[in-house]
This record gives structure tokens, C-alpha cells and sequence, in this order.
């Protein structure tokens, strides 16, 4: 790049040599496809990878484009701008007249007939099934779908379409995949590489069709390939190289400018001629300006009045060579070797800036509000419980898992633990008990309490001696040793009989010494209060039988009955509400983010939306499904926890039901979520087992809350199932109305959940686009 005034001259001179053409919106938009400037890279903006890189490129009505390129030189991110899956990062593209994704543009819609690279069809679904979705999904009747099915399958030489896709071979599932985008006759064709996989014949045959379509219906079709020769058929040839139009013209044209044999070897030529930037500016711009050549039919329906010339676009923007998409009026994007050409304030044309915007259609409120088009959601939702209804040993495993886990839960978790065994050593009665006494008997005290203690279902071991008693619990063979005075049931009585005035020996030689393996939390919380109990239990029992009053053996705390809960607490009760909507919750996660990821990752997705189907219908049509599905686990999820392993339930079952459907819905959302946020279903599965952990623990599920680091508090009081577990806990053991604050706090943050799951899920699909 040079300031010079000698460059300035230079290119004043080269100037000279364009063909001067007047850049209008309306030529503009008479092409099928009009790219202007295009700029597109990936990677950020310290580490670019320039895709297109300044492109121009005109497809003219009624003509066959063939785009050709090296892989991976980017036809297929050109091809996804023009339907407007992707956004140019500068740059203009306009489909049919309108700017892709713009209101009223037709695109993406059925306007279009993409045919991807990717196969991008259910392997379950017939021939015949594909077309009905992709029909109704255009607005197609069946009627029409099925004639259109007859000669498709014919032309295409398909197998017969009641068979399935994934019986299909490679090829024909191409064809198919073609079928697809040809059925509803689209104004716009645009194949990615149609005829791999295709035999000559029916290659020649494809071709020949696409020529008779574009004649016929002036059908405008931009084809992608690998196999250059094929594309003589083509009416231009556009060679994308280094992110831009080495040509663009008619291939006879090119061959005859290039004196070459083939088409490999024009484009041969050229990208040495690039490599080597050998030839002169000028003559390449003069060279490119030289028209698109049309089929004068076309041309004439293109440009009736005469008063552009079709054959190029008259812009000031050329296609070039080299890639010398030079706009004199718009310096190119910066990158590299580029040279920018001054522009000549005499010549300049108005900049497209100048342009009048695009109009786009005034949408009514009724519109506005109506997210979802009918014929889409029929075929969407007929399409996933298609797809449900083939892979039915799949849904009856979904369907039946939340089911095992609630019976799994309930014969697992929550029941005391019994035949722990405890290992006594007893002075009074070395070897087991034998026959109790009853009544008013102050005989074996110690056994009349062991014998309470084996009510517990608990496992008595007896020991000769204090040491090998308390060696059983360092073995781990016992959770505690429990050791008896010689004289236990003469100090006991004695203890009884003194009351406050017993000595102190008797006091310590009435006590019963218990080493305990404190290990297990939960278990020795359990047996000291088992212990406790039993003692409670035959101290009371003797003291009946004696006619003495209760309350001398009992300690002076008196729990009267419980207002709420059971006499003996158990963890069942408390766990379950936190169980049934984790299991709600995370089954609905995976249920939607692998059908959403399975519909992407196939590019059924992909190819949807450029039909027209819109992201939110997209979600309708899964969440319509899927909430089918949740409210049977949800149904079956409570009969079983509640009916069948008689959970406590004091409060209604109607608001059981709500809050956790509601909670499956909110799963269902944040499965959404986490499709749209990652990439593939590894990266989905890492997220949703990265928040299932963290969800539990946090959540009050496992651990009450009262009990957490104020921190972590504070983060759980946020998370989705923290409030609704403790609300839904709230109802079951409580009783509790919605009325109560703490039962509608819980429903009201699952609905927040749903709102934020759902927006972001929304405006991912809306703007995640490359
Ligand atoms: N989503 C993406 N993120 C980053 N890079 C990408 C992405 N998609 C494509 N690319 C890169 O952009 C370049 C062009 O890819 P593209 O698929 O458009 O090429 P292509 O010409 O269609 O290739 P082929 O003929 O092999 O299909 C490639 O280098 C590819 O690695």
C-alpha cells in the first residue's frame, strides 16, 4: 500500500480501464443472490481465520451458479450467510431481493431449497415420512407431498419410500437428502455438494434436471462441488480461492480466456496466477467486468427495460481474480497484501451507504404475539412423537427410569439401619440371656434390658471379657461394646431405691459402659438412640410393674406429641421432596438437551431453520413433546412415592402435582439452555453432570440448609430446586397451604428458573449464529 501521488496517478490510469457501472439497490436485488464485500472470519479478533474476505458474487435469476473451491476454502460458510444461518462480519448480502433473516425477505423460508453437506435427515423416518415433515414444514398439503414423493423417488431412482433412511446407502441417503430440498419447488436452490456418493449417470441426470428447472420455473440453483468437469452445465462458474471470486463467469467463457482443456485447468491457472500475483491489476478488473454471460431468455426476464446490465451488477465492486474485489469507493477489509485503490471523487458512485435502508414490513401486534406458524408446529410436533414412536424401547427406558429411581429411593434411603451388632460384655450373665423375668422382678436387670434393646433389631454378641468386647469394635465387627457391673441389677435397684441419696459407688456401678464406633455418623447417632430408647423403654416397663411412678425414671424433658412429623422421625420423609424433583428435574434436562443436540448435531436443526422454522417453534415443538413425557413420570413418579411407599403427605396432592411438573418444566428449559450453550453432547453431558453435583448438595436435598457455610447459603437460596424442595417439603410433611410464603416462594422461583431458562435458550438459538 502506498500514499504516493505516483500510485495515485497508477491507479487513476487503471481506473480507466473499469467498465464505469452504476451501483443501484434495485439492480441489486433483480439477482437471486447479491454479495457485496464480504468479510466473514472465525476465531477472535487477535487470532482471525479469514474466511471470505472482501467476496463479491452475483447469481442472476433463472441461471445455474456452480461455486467452486478447494475444501475448506469456504463455500459452505458463503452458502450458510446467503440463507442467513451465519452473519457476515461486514459486508452486504442480498437473497431474492431482501436481506437474509430480515422480515418479509422470504429468508430463510420456503423460498429456499437448502440441500446441506451433511445427510440431515432422521434415520428412523421413511422416504415418504422425511418428505411429509419437510413438505408441511413449506406449507405443502399431503396430497401435493405424496405426488411430488411419486415422481422424486422415481426421478432420483430411490428405493421404494415406505423405506427407512438409515436402511438406505450412502448415496441414496444424499439423494434423499436432495429430494428434500427439491420438493416444494423453491425459487432458490441451494445444493452443498449434491452429487457425492452419485453414479455418472444419474450425476448427468441430476444436472440435467436442474437445467430443465431453471428453464421451466426459472428456479435460480447454486451448487457446490468437488467435481469441477460437472459444472460445464452450469450458466456461471463462480472460483472461490482464498476468500474470494477468482472469476466469475460462464465456463465457456473461461475456458476460451484461458485457452484451457478443462475447467481444473482454468482453475488451475488462475490460482497460480493468484499465488503468484503476476498479472496486472487493471486487466483483471477489465477481465471480470466482462459480464456474467445469461441464457438470453433469462437475461431478458431479468432485466426487461434494459436498463442495467445484467450481465454484471453495476456496482463499482468487481469480482475478480486474484480476489480483487475492489470497491473504488470502499476501502477493503485490512488484512495482509491487499491493495487499496484510492477512490476517484469524479467516478464515485454513491456509496452503499447512501443507499436507501431496506424496507421491512410493518408487523402488526397480532403478529408480533403470534410466535408460532401452524403448519410448523404440526410438523414439528408430528415429528417428534415420530420420532418418539420409533425409537419406543428408547422412550419406554425414559418413561420407566424415574419410576426405578423413586422405588430405588424408597427401598434404599431413609430406613434405620438394624442388625448392627453390638458386642456386650456382661458380669451378671456371661453367655446370652436365656427366658426373661416379667413383671415386678428385680432378676438380670441387665438382661430384661438387653432384651429391650434386641426389639431394636439390632445383633448381640457376647464377650468374655471387657478387652475382647472393646477388640470386636476395633475389628470393626461391632458398632459398640457395652459392659454390665457383676452386681448390676443389685446396684440398679439400689440406685432406684436411694434416689437422690445414692452413693457414689453405686451410682457408677449402676451405669452401663458403652465404647461406641462413632465412625458412621448416621449409625451411632442411631444406636445411642436406640440405647436411649431401650433403657427408656424397660426402665418404664419396671417401673409399672412396680407400681412406681413414671416420672422418677424418665429424664424431666417431657416431648409431647410432635404438631408436625411423626414421633420418630425418619429420613425418607425428608429426602423424598428433594428426590422426586431432582429425578423430574434432571431426567427432563437429559431428555431435551439430547433431542435437541441429536436434532443439531445431524443438521436436521440447521436445515429446519433454513426452512423457516424458527427457534422458538423449534422449542414449542419440543417442549409440547417432551412436557407429554414429563407428565407421565411426574404422574407416576408421585403414585409410587406417595401411594405405593406411603410417604407422608399431609398437604395436597394437586400442588404435589403442580409444583413438580413445574419443576420438570423448568429441567426441560434448562436442558434447552444447555444445548444451546455447548457444542456437542459430551460438552452437554460435562454441563449437566457439572450442575447435577452441585445442584444436590446445594439444594437442601441431602444436607438442610440451616447446616451450610454462610456463602454457600446464599448461592443455595438462588439454585433452581433449593426453594421448591423446600416448599414441596413444606406440603408433604406440613401440610402447608399455598398461601404460606415459604410453599409460593418455592413455585414462584421454578417459574423465574423457567422464564431465565427459556429467554436465554431463545436468544442463544436467535443469535448464536457463526
Ligand atoms: N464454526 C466454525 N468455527 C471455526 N472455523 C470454522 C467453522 N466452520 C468452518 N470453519 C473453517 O472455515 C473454513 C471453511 O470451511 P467451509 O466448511 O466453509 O469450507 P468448504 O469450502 O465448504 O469445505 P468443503 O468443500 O470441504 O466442504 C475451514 O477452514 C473450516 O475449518
Amino acid at each position: 500500500m502506498g500514499t504516493g501521488g505516483a500510485q495515485v496517478i497508477d491507479l487513476a490510469e487503471r481506473r480507466s480501464h473499469f467498465v464505469s457501472q452504476q451501483s443501484t439497490v434495485w439492480s441489486r436485488r433483480q439477482q437471486a443472490v447479491c454479495v457485496r464485500r464480504a468479510y466473514k472470519r472465525y476465531g477472535t479478533t487477535k487470532n482471525p481465520n479469514v474466511i471470505l474476505d472482501g467476496l463479491n458474487m452475483t447469481v442472476p435469476k433463472g441461471c445455474i451458479y456452480g461455486l467452486l473451491g478447494a475444501s475448506g476454502c469456504g463455500k459452505t460458510t458463503l452458502l450458510s450467510c446467503i440463507v442467513g444461518r451465519r452473519r457476515l462480519n461486514s459486508g452486504e448480502i442480498w437473497v431474492l431481493g431482501g436481506k437474509p433473516g430480515s422480515r418479509g425477505s422470504g429468508v430463510p423460508g420456503p423460498r429456499i431449497g437448502y440441500m446441506p453437506q451433511e445427510i440431515a435427515l432422521y434415520g428412523e423416518f421413511t422416504i415418504r415420512e422425511t418428505m411429509q415433515y419437510f413438505g408441511w414444514v413449506a406449507g405443502m398439503e399431503t396430497k401435493a407431498i405424496n405426488e411430488r414423493v411419486e415422481f422424486l423417488v422415481k426421478f432420483l431412482q430411490l428405493p421404494p419410500a415406505s423405506r427407512p433412511v438409515k436402511n438406505l446407502s450412502g448415496g441414496q441417503q444424499r439423494r434423499v437428502s436432495f429430494a428434500a430440498a427439491l420438493l416444494h419447488e423453491p425459487e432458490l436452490l441451494i445444493l452443498d455438494e449434491p452429487t457425492v456418493g452419485v453414479d455418472p449417470l444419474l450425476r448427468q441426470n441430476i444436472w440435467d434436471h436442474l437445467v430443465q428447472i431453471t428453464k421451466d420455473s426459472g428456479t435460480t440453483v447454486i451448487i457446490t462441488t468437488h467435481y469441477i468437469d460437472e459444472t460445464r452445465q452450469a450458466h456461471t462458474i463462480g472460483l472461490l480461492r482464498g476468500g474470494r471470486m477468482l472469476a466469475e463467469e460462464s465456463p465457456s467463457a473461461l475456458l476460451e480466456k484461458y485457452q484451457a482443456e478443462s475447467l481444473e485447468e482454468v482453475f488451475l491457472k488462475l490460482s497460480i496466477l493468484q499465488n503468484k500475483g503476476k498479472r496486472r491489476r487493471s486487466s483483471i478488473l477489465h477481465d471480470v467486468t466482462q459480464a456474467i454471460v445469461l441464457p438470453p431468455s433469462i437475461a431478458a426476464q431479468a432485466d426487461p427495460v434494459g436498463e442495467t446490465n445484467l450481465a454484471f451488477d453495476n456496482s463499482n465492486e468487481m469480482s475478480g481474480e486474484f480476489g480483487d474485489n475492489v470497491n473504488p469507493t470502499l476501502p477493503p477489509p485490512k488484512l495482509g497484501r491487499r491493495v487499496s485503490i484510492a477512490p476517484n471523487p469524479a467516478e464515485q458512485s454513491p456509496a452503499p451507504d447512501d443507499l436507501p435502508p431496506d424496507e421491512e414490513p410493518e408487523i402488526t401486534l397480532c403478529e408480533r404475539l403470534k410466535l408460532c406458524k401452524s403448519n410448523h408446529m404440526k410438523a414439528l410436533v408430528w415429528k417428534n412423537f415420530l420420532w418418539m414412536w420409533r425409537n419406543v424401547s428408547v422412550m419406554l427406558f425414559i418413561i420407566g427410569l424415574p419410576v426405578g429411581q423413586i422405588i430405588l429411593f424408597c427401598l434404599a434411603i431413609g430406613k434405620d439401619p438394624t442388625g448392627l451388632h453390638l458386642a456386650v460384655f456382661n458380669q451378671e450373665k456371661m453367655d446370652s440371656c436365656g427366658p426373661i423375668a416379667t413383671g415386678c422382678n428385680f432378676e438380670l436387670l441387665s438382661c430384661r434390658f438387653l432384651n429391650h434393646l434386641l426389639s431394636k433389631q439390632q445383633v448381640l454378641d457376647y464377650f468374655p471379657s471387657e478387652a475382647e468386647a472393646i477388640g470386636a469394635v476395633q475389628k470393626g465387627h461391632a458398632w459398640a461394646a457395652l459392659e454390665f457391673a457383676h452386681n448390676y441389677t443389685d446396684v440398679l435397684k439400689e440406685r432406684m431405691d436411694a434416689g437422690r441419696y445414692a452413693d457414689e459407688w453405686t451410682v457408677e456401678e449402676s451405669n452401663i459402659n458403652i465404647w461406641m464406633d462413632q465412625s458412621n455418623q448416621q449409625i451411632s447417632l442411631l444406636l445411642k438412640r436406640d440405647l436411649v430408647n431401650a433403657f427408656q423403654e424397660f426402665a418404664t416397663e419396671l417401673a409399672v410393674s412396680c407400681n412406681i411412678t413414671t416420672q422418677v425414671v424418665s429424664t424431666p424433658i417431657r416431648f409431647l406429641n410432635p404438631i408436625y412429623g411423626p414421633v420418630i422421625p425418619n429420613f425418607t420423609d425428608f429426602a423424598a421432596p428433594g428426590v422426586i424433583l431432582t429425578i423430574i428435574f434432571f431426567l427432563a434436562v437429559a431428555l431435551t438437551s439430547g433431542a435437541m443436540l441429536i436434532e443439531r448435531n445431524e443438521g436436521i436443526m440447521e436445515r429446519g431453520l433454513v426452512s423457516g422454522i424458527t427457534g422458538i417453534e423449534i422449542l414449542m415443538g419440543h417442549v409440547i413433546c417432551q412436557f407429554a413425557i414429563m407428565l407421565f413420570q411426574s404422574i407416576m413418579v408421585i403414585v409410587f412415592a406417595l401411594i405405593v411407599f406411603e410417604v407422608t403427605n399431609h398437604g395436597s396432592v394437586a400442588w404435589v402435582a403442580l409444583l413438580t411438573i413445574l419443576t420438570g418444566l423448568c429441567g426441560m428449559c434448562f436442558g434447552f439452555f444447555v444445548s444451546c450453550i455447548t457444542d456437542s453432547e459430551r460438552n452437554a453431558t460435562y454441563l449437566a453432570m457439572g450442575s447435577f453435583l452441585p445442584i444436590v448438595m446445594l439444594c437442601g436435598i441431602i444436607w438442610p440448609v440451616e447446616g451450610m457455610h454462610t456463602i454457600v447459603k446464599a448461592i443455595s437460596f438462588v439454585l433452581p430446586l433449593t426453594l421448591s424442595t423446600e416448599s414441596l417439603r413444606c406440603i408433604l410433611a406440613r401440610g402447608w397451604e399455598i398461601t404460606k410464603p415459604t410453599v409460593y416462594f418455592g413455585f414462584f422461583s421454578t417459574l423465574v428458573w423457567i422464564v431465565i431458562f427459556l429467554t436465554s435458550s431463545i436468544l442463544l438459538i436467535k443469535f448464536k449464529k457463526g
